[in-house]
């Protein structure tokens, strides 16, 4: 669980306060402002291209593996900025789950694909690990639907159950927060239904941050939205607002169909 650091804002996860990102010569975050909120389902829009998941890996560090990236700016997790050298950024992303737009189970059993996580961290007991898998499944709204094929491979599961097994793998190493980019591109809607419903479950106790193509998904499960072009937050407010009245004609053309 995270510590309380000095300069750590109460309900707050992240700072982030002018954040630069270059791919090369290529500026693809600018001067980025935003204020993530605990407990909250955070929605990320945009048009292709606009530094959306760019934003996102840079919350868990996880864009630092492209070569050439280079970052200025204050991001701060819990108060403390993760720029910094000394930060442990191996207990960052134990703190950050993330899940992709593609379901990318490990190849292995159903069971071995939650268990992975808390083997790593040096949990070896078949009892404790028993409870972590049931209690993950279930968290992940899986359980029922696997709870006699645990030991099956997981590419035996459908599309939607896969991303549910990548969430419930998450959930596994008791993240603080849950990254997700376009989980439920690769779905269909029932399955897509499922994970938004399991998304305000989950955010009762995680705080969740959503890339999303899709307005109507944004509108109905966020509770705060960033709309970002061309590498800047053009308008960041309560989902309601940016949806019925927002401030900027640049959003409103972009939900309401006229660009993107
Ligand atoms: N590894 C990379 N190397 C160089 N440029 C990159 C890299 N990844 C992204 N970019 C560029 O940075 C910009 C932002 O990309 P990003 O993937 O963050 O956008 P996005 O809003 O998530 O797009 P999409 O909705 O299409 O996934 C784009 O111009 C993209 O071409």
């Amino acid at each position: 669980m995270p510590t309380a650091e000095s300069g750590e804002a109460k309900g707050v996860v992240y700072e982030t306060k002018d954040l630069n990102l270059w791919y090369g010569e290529h500026h693809a975050l600018k001067h980025i402002h935003l204020t993530i909120y605990e407990n909250k389902v955070t929605a990320i829009i945009g048009p292709s291209g606009c530094g959306k998941s760019t934003y996102i890996k840079t919350l868990n560090r996880m864009v630092e593996l492209v070569p050439n990236v280079r970052i200025a700016g204050h991001l701060a997790y819990r108060g403390r900025n993760i720029f910094d050298p000394s930060y442990p950024v191996e207990q960052l992303r134990t703190q950050i789950g993330m899940v992709f737009q593609k379901p990318n189970p490990f190849p292995k059993s159903i069971y071995d694909n939650i268990a992975y996580g808390p083997r790593i961290h040096g949990i070896r007991n078949k009892k404790v690990l028993d409870e972590i898998v049931e209690k993950s499944l279930r968290g992940a709204a899986l359980w029922d639907e696997v709870k006699d094929r645990l030991r099956d491979h997981a590419y035996g599961l459908s599309g939607g159950q896969q991303q549910r097994l990548c969430i419930a793998r998450c959930l596994a190493i008791e993240p603080d927060v849950i990254l997700m980019d376009e989980p439920t591109s690769a779905l269909d809607p029932i399955s897509t239904l499922k994970i938004e419903e399991l998304i305000q479950e989950l955010k009762k106790q995680y705080s969740i941050i959503i890339v999303t193509h899709n307005m109507q998904q944004a509108a109905r499960i966020s509770d705060k939205t960033a709309f970002f072009l061309n590498g800047e937050v053009i308008e960041y407010a309560e989902t309601n607002k940016l949806f019925s009245n927002p401030a900027d004609r640049r959003t409103e053309d972009y939900i309401t169909g006229r660009f993107g």
